[in-house]
């Protein structure tokens, strides 16, 4: 708290500094994109968007990259180069447009539209190690599917099999130079625009290693601060000097920054942008999708920044006695996320519940009281599920189809998981299934627990998962231990994760802590009733079953369990499979409820439409 009103009270960053740096906006020359060229117009917003496009190209010429390499310096048809790539993201955007343009009729509407800027460690088809992924690759398309110019920034991972994934990004041909950890490190931009986005990712080469995006089986890597810090100073460069289908975003964007990772941003805008007029009308919003990962490092690395001295109050951040390794560590460090919470100009976490919880002692992790104190720019917004990708109907990942109408494709998918699995192959033997990373947040020590317990009833338990060493040694032992009833797939995969959807009978979640959770709302657009421990966005999207509701017909589409312990576990998990076995109408209601809500990402992003016109009531933040 103290190191919060020590922000609040520091003068504004860096105004006199005697040398601006490379990335100094002060040598920016500003733009008027202005919020109401993307206004609505009465016109719809095709139309009104390839307007706001002319509009702009004859106010603003496109500002000048920041700090170009020698090789644009010398080159002087390195312009040329631009425009090339830029032509065929045009040609490209301009199909996509025709296409869209037939079904204009039926674009939804919205009162104001924003040029948005994600900034996020994952996007899914991209890069996805969990619901990061999947949200970033979602709610973007969302927004710009209801008018708003929206751009993903993200690293251009390279690690042999992902290389595929970015084969349609172009280099869009503009390099900048990014002053920090004692140099000046060069990043390039590489753009496809798919689905109304410009997805846009950052490309150094400390992006290109074997691993997920975060570490290999060795561990997280050593230089993930490094890694992240040039995706948020690169985040902030894109709106100003990539001509995207022709045209730079701007300055007046609202930049989504998600989690840690993206967390500089806010930081940087204070800091380094508006001390020189730039980004002086651009906001921010902190998108908390995972409080328990903060970036937190010794205070020693804030010197590699590249921010100013004065802003170390921001990110400074002091760990209480019992938490130091010695008498004489003084705990001190830096917390890049509490650098969002203090800067941002407002917060999002992915349920209303987790909103909540992150303001209390147990869900905090030690920000709560910094959160707190910012709850009147708190909100939470259930996330959506992509449902194309997600169809029961059509999924390309499932043996059968099936829908609310027709449910007999779910027993064969069921057959064929059995089969599959190299399990007996029994519609009448309850199936239950685990999807998730192997981490003390998703409760798989208490599966471990009560699993001997669980077996002793004719069931089948499937869990598929990566993550903490001890876990996948523990799956793999488990599977051979109980070799009739129970499969550990260990791995991340994709198709496979669709197929336990499609086939399980019971999707288990026994997360300590859920921000929002996307597997239980997979699991009902399937028909897979969901057994999750009450918390965050689990209790705020599985309704309790009540066999009496509504008249006797029911009412609810799953069951929530707590506390966390084995025994309120097991009691569930018993509840579930009873009505499994027992009362076959009943099951059928609770598929039906579940198959039948609405997880569409639309009425997610209607929600944060009402967000983006409140962060922009309020002055943004200045120090
Ligand atoms: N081994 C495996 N193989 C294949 N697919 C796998 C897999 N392990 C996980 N997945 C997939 O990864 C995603 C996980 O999403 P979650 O929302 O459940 O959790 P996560 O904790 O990563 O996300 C954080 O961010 C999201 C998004 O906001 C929040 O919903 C969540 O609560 C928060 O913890 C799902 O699409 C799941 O199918």
């Amino acid at each position: 708290m103290a190191a919060a009103l020590r922000v609040s009270c520091s003068p504004v960053a860096a105004r006199g500094s005697a040398k601006p740096s490379p990335l100094d906006p002060a040598i920016c020359q500003p733009t008027a994109v202005g919020l109401s060229c993307w206004k609505r117009r009465a016109c719809g917003p095709l139309f009104a968007r390839r307007r706001c496009v002319a509009e702009r190209s004859k106010e603003d010429p496109p500002v000048p990259v920041l700090a170009e390499t020698e090789d644009e310096k010398t080159q002087p048809d390195g312009d040329a180069e631009v425009s090339v790539s830029s032509a065929a993201v045009i040609d490209n955007r301009e199909e996509e447009e025709e296409a869209e343009g037939t079904e204009e009729e039926e674009q939804p509407q919205t009162r104001l539209t924003y040029n948005i800027v994600f900034v996020t460690a994952e996007a899914a088809p991209y890069s996805k190690t969990g619901g990061l992924g999947d949200v970033c690759g979602s709610l973007p398309i969302a927004l710009a599917t209801r008018g708003h110019r929206v751009m993903v920034v993200s690293p251009r991972y390279l690690n042999g099999d992902s290389d595929k994934n970015f084969a349609n990004a172009v280099d869009v041909g503009r390099r900048i130079k990014i002053p920090c950890f004692g140099g000046e490190q060069e990043v390039t931009f590489f753009h496809e625009y798919r689905a109304g986005v410009d997805w846009v990712f950052v490309d150094h080469f400390c992006y290109h290693r074997d691993g997920n995006p975060y570490g290999d089986r060795y561990g997280a890597f050593g230089d993930n601060q490094f890694r992240f810090t040039l995706l948020c100073y690169a985040a902030c460069e894109a709106p100003l000097v990539l001509p995207l289908g022709g045209y730079i975003y701007g300055q007046n964007c609202l930049f989504l920054v998600n989690d840690w990772h993206a967390s500089l941003v806010p930081v940087l805008l204070g800091a380094k942008y508006r001390p020189y007029g730039v980004y002086k009308d651009a906001r921010s919003i902190l998108v908390i999708h995972n409080l328990a990962h903060q970036g937190v490092e010794a205070a020693t690395t804030y010197q590699n920044l590249g921010l100013p001295s004065e802003w170390y109050g921001a990110l400074e951040w002091v760990f209480p006695p019992w938490a130091r390794t010695h008498a004489l560590d003084k705990g001190e460090a830096v917390n890049i996320l509490k650098g969002a919470i203090v800067t941002a100009d407002r917060i999002v976490t992915v349920s209303q519940g987790y909103s909540w919880e992150i303001t209390t002692v147990e869900g905090g992790h030690g920000l709560n009281e910094l959160l707190s104190s910012r709850k009147s720019v708190l909100n939470g917004i259930t996330n959506g599920i992509d449902v194309d990708d997600w169809d029961p109907a059509s999924d390309k990942f499932i043996p059968f189809h099936y829908s609310i109408d027709d449910l007999s494709g779910k027993a064969q998918c069921k057959a064929a998981l059995q089969k599959e699995l190299g399990l007996a192959i029994r519609p009448d033997c309850p199936l239950i299934g685990f999807i998730g990373r192997l981490d003390y947040q998703k409760g798989t020590d208490l599966i471990k627990l009560a699993l001997p317990e669980l077996l002793q009833d004719d069931i089948q338990f499937i869990m598929l998962g990566s993550g903490d060493p001890d876990t996948e040694d523990w799956m793999r032992s488990a599977e051979s231990t109980y070799r009739e009833k129970f499969r550990g797939w260990v791995g991340f995969n994709v198709s496979i994760s669709h197929r336990i959807t499609a086939g399980c009978d019971i999707l288990l979640m026994p997360s300590r802590f859920e921000p929002c959770g996307l597997n239980q709302l997979y699991a009902m657009r399937y028909g897979t009733v969901p057994v999750v421990h009450c918390t965050g966005g689990l209790r705020d999207t599985v309704e309790d079953f009540h066999p009496f509701a509504e008249e006797g017909s029911g009412q609810g589409s799953g069951w929530t369990f707590s506390p966390l312990s084995k025994d309120s576990m097991l009691g569930a998990l018993t509840m579930a499979i009873e009505t499994f076995r027992e009362h076959k109408s009943s099951w059928e209601g609770l598929m039906k409820r579940g198959m039948s809500r609405d997880f569409t990402w639309d009425s997610a992003a209607a929600q944060y439409e009402q967000i983006f016109e409140w962060v922009f009531v309020d002055p943004p933040y200045v120090g």
